[in-house]
Parts: structure tokens; C-alpha cells; sequence
């Protein structure tokens, strides 16, 4: 007897484009909330947008609560819940880069509130996911989180953006063809659940992206069009899969152990892309695979090396040898690389010199 069922949750208003930023107020209004939001964001992105639109809703005689958070962690979510607590507000938006719109979902699935996401940067793929990411110790974990009720992708914001958050968001999307294979992987022999459309749509999202490498360059509005859309593309196979598994494999693994040896020392999308580089060499897959995460990573200006990243190559092995135990997921890491192996990969990928 067939007995399966599943929620899938997606935004029901998606704006983006030029000028979107402006109306906010108007996606508010589509969506029949009502009452106070409050906008969670982050120091730059509070400048740059937070500020803005809180004026057009001052002017639309609402009075948002704003909080900004500085770091992506449990105490940040904390901190969110206990604002929107004491300002009793009706409805979150989260506003900036990955840090502030992960905090922001995390917090409205606590309080069971809706939530707006906002991205001012195009530099990483949790715009529409139902996941956010947060360290935690020794692990990191994929939290269920609230997707948003609407998105408003800003292109002129985006594009104003330093590039290297745009290159960034690239090579998050790049990632996906080796999180993907690490997926297939894990079905074959650990049987976890997978889902083909989430997987095909995945790795067509970063098809679609490297086919148009040529329309991604600094300052180009259109750039931050095409990125965009993929990064939200990703995050609905991610909500499809109900899970990160689309959009995060051994390359993810890797990044997030870097955070907690190196913390900030990169953009989360650039450490991905060149664990991708490593781990798509460690699939083997059809000759050149690997040259190819490597090439295309290149052509958008993303880093494909430790010296690029600023990490040096002791760390690089470090996060390599140990990063299969960050969490319960298996990959094509297995149960781990022993140091030898490690340095093999980084060097014949040129990852380490
Ligand atoms: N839930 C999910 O599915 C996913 C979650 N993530 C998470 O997202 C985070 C990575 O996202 P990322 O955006 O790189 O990280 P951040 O949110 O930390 O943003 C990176 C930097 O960009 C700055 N910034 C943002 N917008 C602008 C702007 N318009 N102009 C100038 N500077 C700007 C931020 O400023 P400031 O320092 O002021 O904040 C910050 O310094 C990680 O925590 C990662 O785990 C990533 C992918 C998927
Ligand atoms: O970054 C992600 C997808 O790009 C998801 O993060 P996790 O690896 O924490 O699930
Ligand atoms: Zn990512």
C-alpha cells in the first residue's frame, strides 16, 4: 500500500528585479499581514536596506522593531526571539547576507510567525530554503526553519554589493554538482532519502549558471539577475529534498570545518567551491570533472586555491582529515582521509602548492 506523504513549503510572492527594494510595503499588504514586523539584519545590510525600508513603513504608518545580529549562531536566535517577544511584533524579515536571513527563518519557525526574506548580497543559496546553518561546538547542524513567505531580491542593491559576495553565491551553486554526487552516493550505499527532482533541479541550476559564466561580471545588474535566480533555485530544491543534501555535501563538510579552525577567515561560498574542486576529484567521475568545478569557478573570479581563500595549507589538511565528523553525512569522505591522502588531492589539485 502506498503510504509516502510530504510538505512541500515554497514562497508564495517572489519580487525581484530593479527598485524592488521600494516595494516591500506593497508585498506586506499582498500577503494580508497585519501588525508590527520585525526586521532582523546585520550591521551592513542595515545601511545599506534595513534603514530604507523601515522609512517606507514609517511613511505607510507602521513602525517596525529592528535587531541586528552579528554572528550566525544559537544565541543570535535567541536573542531575535526574545526582541520580537518584547516588542510584540506579528511577523519577521529578515534582511542581508546568509547570516541574517538564516537567523531570521530560524527564530520565525520558533515563534510559528511568518517571514520575508530579503537578501542584500547574492552570495550564498539559504534565500528561499526551509534550512538555516548554524555552528554549534564540534558539529554543525541543518535546522528545519521557517521559508519565507515572500522574497524581495533587489538586482540594483545586489549589484552595488562588493563582487566578491556575487562570486561567492556562484561558487555555493557550483558546489552543487558535487553535493549532488555525494547525495547519490549516500542512496547508493547508506540508502538515505533522495529525491531525482530535487537533484536534477539542482544540478541544472548550476548548468544554467556556468552556460551563462559570460553575463556574470562586476557592477552588471543583469549579473546579479542571473545569480540570483539560481541561488533561489537552489534553495527550492533544498525545500523540495527537505533537506540540505541538494545543495551540501563533503564540499559543505570541509567549509564549515574551516569556520570553526578559521572563523571568517573566507566567504562561506568560496571555501565550498574549492572543497568542490577536491572532492570532485576525489569522485573521479568522467576525466576532467574535477578541471571543470576548477574552470568554471575561475571564469566568475572565484578562489581556487588555499593562498586565494587566505588559509594556509596545514589548515586545509586539518579541515580535510577531520571535517567527515562535523556531522552525520555521509559522503564521498567516507569515514575519513588519513593525512597522506589528504595532501595528495590538495596538491594534485592544485588547491596547495
Ligand atoms: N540556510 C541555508 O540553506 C544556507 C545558509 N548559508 C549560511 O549563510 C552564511 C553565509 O552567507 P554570507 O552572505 O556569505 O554571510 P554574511 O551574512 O556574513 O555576509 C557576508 C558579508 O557580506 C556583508 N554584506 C551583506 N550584504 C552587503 C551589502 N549589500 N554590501 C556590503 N556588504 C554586505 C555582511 O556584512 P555584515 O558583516 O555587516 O553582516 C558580511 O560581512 C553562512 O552562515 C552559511 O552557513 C549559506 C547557504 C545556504
Ligand atoms: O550552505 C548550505 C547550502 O548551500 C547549507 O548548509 P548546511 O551544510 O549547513 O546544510
Ligand atoms: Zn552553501
Amino acid at each position: 500500500m502506498f503510504q509516502k506523504s510530504k510538505w512541500i513549503r515554497l514562497p508564495r510572492n517572489v519580487a525581484v528585479g530593479h527598485g524592488v527594494l521600494d516595494e516591500v510595503v506593497d508585498v506586506v499588504d499582498d500577503l494580508h499581514l497585519q501588525g508590527r514586523p520585525l526586521f532582523v539584519t546585520s550591521p551592513t545590510p542595515r545601511e545599506v536596506a534595513a534603514d530604507p525600508i523601515a522609512e517606507d513603513f514609517e511613511a505607510a504608518g507602521i513602525d517596525p522593531a529592528v535587531v541586528t545580529i552579528e554572528s550566525a549562531t544559537f544565541d543570535s536566535v535567541e536573542k531575535v526571539i526574545e526582541v520580537a517577544e518584547a516588542e510584540e511584533v506579528s511577523y519577521l524579515v529578515g534582511i542581508g547576507g546568509g547570516k541574517a536571513i538564516d537567523i531570521a527563518k530560524m527564530a520565525s519557525h520558533h515563534l510559528s510567525m511568518g517571514f520575508l526574506s530579503i537578501p542584500t548580497a547574492a552570495s550564498h543559496d539559504g534565500i528561499v530554503s526551509n534550512r538555516g546553518s548554524v555552528p554549534d561546538g564540534d558539529t554543525r547542524h541543518s535546522v528545519a526553519a521557517e521559508p519565507p513567505l515572500a522574497v524581495v531580491a533587489d538586482t540594483t542593491v545586489l549589484a552595488e554589493a562588493p563582487w566578491e559576495l556575487t562570486t561567492a553565491g556562484c561558487a555555493d551553486i557550483i558546489s552543487n554538482y558535487t553535493a549532488v554526487m555525494d547525495w547519490r552516493l549516500a542512496k547508493r550505499l547508506k540508502n538515505v532519502e533522495y529525491s531525482e527532482y530535487a537533484a536534477a533541479l539542482s544540478e541544472m541550476t548550476a548548468e544554467i549558471l556556468v552556460d551563462n559564466a559570460d553575463l556574470i561580471r562586476p557592477g552588471l545588474e543583469e549579473s546579479s539577475w542571473v545569480v540570483t535566480k539560481a541561488l533561489m533555485s537552489s534553495g527550492v530544491a533544498m525545500s523540495i529534498a527537505g533537506s540540505s543534501r541538494p545543495a551540501s555535501g563533503a564540499e559543505h563538510l570541509f567549509s564549515h570545518q574551516l569556520d570553526r579552525l578559521e572563523p571568517n577567515a573566507a566567504l562561506h561560498g568560496h571555501q565550498v567551491g574549492v572543497g568542490s574542486i577536491m572532492t570532485a576529484y576525489l569522485h573521479g567521475g568522467e576525466k576532467g570533472f574535477w578541471t571543470d568545478i576548477r574552470d568554471a569557478l575561475d571564469s566568475i573570479d572565484a578562489p581556487t586555491t588555499a593562498t586565494e581563500l587566505g588559509i594556509d595549507d596545514e589548515t586545509v589538511l586539518e579541515a580535510l582529515t577531520s571535517c567527515h565528523e562535523i556531522r552525520d553525512r555521509y559522503t564521498i569522505l567516507g569515514d575519513g582521509m588519513n593525512e597522506e591522502a589528504a595532501r595528495d588531492v590538495a596538491t594534485k589539485t592544485g588547491v596547495i602548492s
